[in-house]
C-alpha cells in the first residue's frame, strides 16, 4: 500500500471570471507541479471526497454521505461531462467496509456529479476516466450538516480499507477554502427557488446558463461593499491548513458549525472533504504535508489553496 493525498480548493469561474494573468499562472503551475506528481506516482485507484451544489443530490432525499458505484459528470460550467470510470466491486466493498464501521452512508449505482467532484479530477489527472476512481460525496452546501467528528470517522474507516489493499492510492479533497458564493438556501426560499432545491435534477440550458450568469455576476463584485456574501478570510483559511499539516486532526472535533459559516463563508463547509482525506491518510499511519499554495481570490470566489500529503 503506498497513499498519497492532494487537497485542492475548487472554482467553477476559473476560466470564466479570472483574476490578473499573474495570478492565473501561479495557480496553472502549481496545478501542472501537482498533475505531474499524480503521473509519476501512477494510481492504481483514487478516493475522491467532494461537495455537490444541488446537480446530483437535492432536498427531495438529501444524504450526509453517498458513495457511488456509477456516476456521470453533468458537465457544469466547462467541466468535462460522461462518466467516470469507477471499480464497482471495490466500491461495494468500501461501502460495507463503512457501514460495518457503524457508520452510515447512502449507495448510488447511478449517480450524477458536478464541478465540485470533477474539477479537481480532470486537474489533477487530465481526464474523468485516466484512472479507477470512487467518489464519496460528502454534504457540504445544503444545512443541516452532521458534526465534523462524523466526517472524521467516515475519513478513517475509508484510510482503514485502503490500507488493507495493496495498491497505489490517490485520495484527493475537493473545495473549500473560506468562500461564500450565491447559493440559495432553503430555509425561507420562495417557491420556485426551493422547488429547485428539492428536485431540479436536469435542468434546460437556459437554467443552467442564468445559473452560471449568476455565479459569474457574484464574481465580479465579491469581496466588494456591493456584495452581500461573507467576504474570504485568509486566517481562517490559513490555521486550518496548518491544522492539518501539523497533524492536529482531533482539534477538529471542537469545529462548530455556525461558527464556520460566520466567520468564513456558508461554502467553506467543503473543506468537509479536506478534513476526510487527512482522517483517511492518518488512519494508514503518521504523514507528513506541505501547503503547495495559497490566495484569496475574489474573481473566484475562493480561498484557493493545495496542499499534498503522504505518508511518512
Ligand atoms: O454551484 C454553483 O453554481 C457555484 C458554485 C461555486 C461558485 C464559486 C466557488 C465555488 O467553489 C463553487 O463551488
Ligand atoms: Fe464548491
Amino acid at each position: 500500500m503506498s497513499i498519497k493525498l492532494k487537497c485542492l480548493s475548487h472554482t467553477p469561474l476559473r476560466g470564466l471570471n479570472d483574476p490578473g494573468a499573474d495570478v492565473v499562472k501561479e495557480v496553472d503551475d502549481v496545478l501542472a507541479r501537482s498533475r505531474a506528481e499524480v503521473e509519476a506516482f501512477d494510481p492504481e485507484l483514487i478516493i475522491v471526497f467532494a461537495p455537490d451544489h444541488y446537480n446530483g443530490l437535492f432536498y427531495d432525499l438529501m444524504p450526509p454521505f453517498v458513495i457511488a458505484t456509477a456516476a456521470d459528470s453533468v458537465g457544469d460550467y466547462q467541466t468535462m461531462s460522461g462518466p467516470l470510470s469507477i471499480p464497482r466491486d471495490t466500491a461495494l466493498d468500501l461501502a460495507r467496509h463503512i457501514l460495518d464501521s457503524d457508520l452510515d452512508i447512502a449507495i448510488s449505482h447511478r449517480l450524477q456529479v458536478d464541478h465540485g467532484c470533477t474539477q479537481t479530477l480532470e486537474e489533477m489527472t487530465g481526464s474523468l476516466t485516466r484512472y479507477p476512481v470512487i467518489p464519496i460525496i460528502i454534504n457540504s452546501v445544503a444545512p443541516p450538516f452532521g458534526p465534523y467528528r462524523r466526517v472524521r470517522k467516515l475519513g478513517e474507516a475509508v484510510g482503514r480499507f485502503l490500507a488493507k489493499l495493496d495498491k497505489r492510492v490517490l485520495i484527493l479533497g475537493t473545495g473549500g477554502l473560506s468562500h461564500e458564493p450565491p447559493v440559495p438556501l432553503l430555509n425561507g426560499a420562495p417557491d420556485e427557488i426551493a422547488n429547485f432545491l428539492i428536485a431540479g435534477r436536469n435542468p434546460t440550458p437556459e437554467a443552467r446558463a442564468a445559473r452560471q450568469a449568476r455565479t459569474i455576476a457574484a464574481g465580479k463584485i465579491y469581496g466588494t461593499p456591493e456584495s452581500a456574501q461573507t467576504p474570504l478570510n485568509a486566517e481562517w483559511d490559513q490555521a486550518f491548513m496548518d491544522l492539518l499539516i501539523e497533524r492536529r486532526l482531533d482539534e477538529i472535533d471542537d469545529f462548530k458549525i455556525d461558527e464556520i459559516s460566520k466567520a468564513a463563508g456558508r461554502s467553506t463547509h467543503e473543506i468537509r472533504t479536506w478534513v476526510a482525506a487527512f482522517a483517511a491518510l492518518a488512519a494508514t499511519g503518521p504523514y507528513s504535508a506541505r501547503k503547495d499554495y495559497y490566495r484569496a481570490i475574489n474573481e473566484w470566489i475562493a480561498g484557493y489553496g493545495v496542499i499534498s500529503a503522504e505518508q511518512a
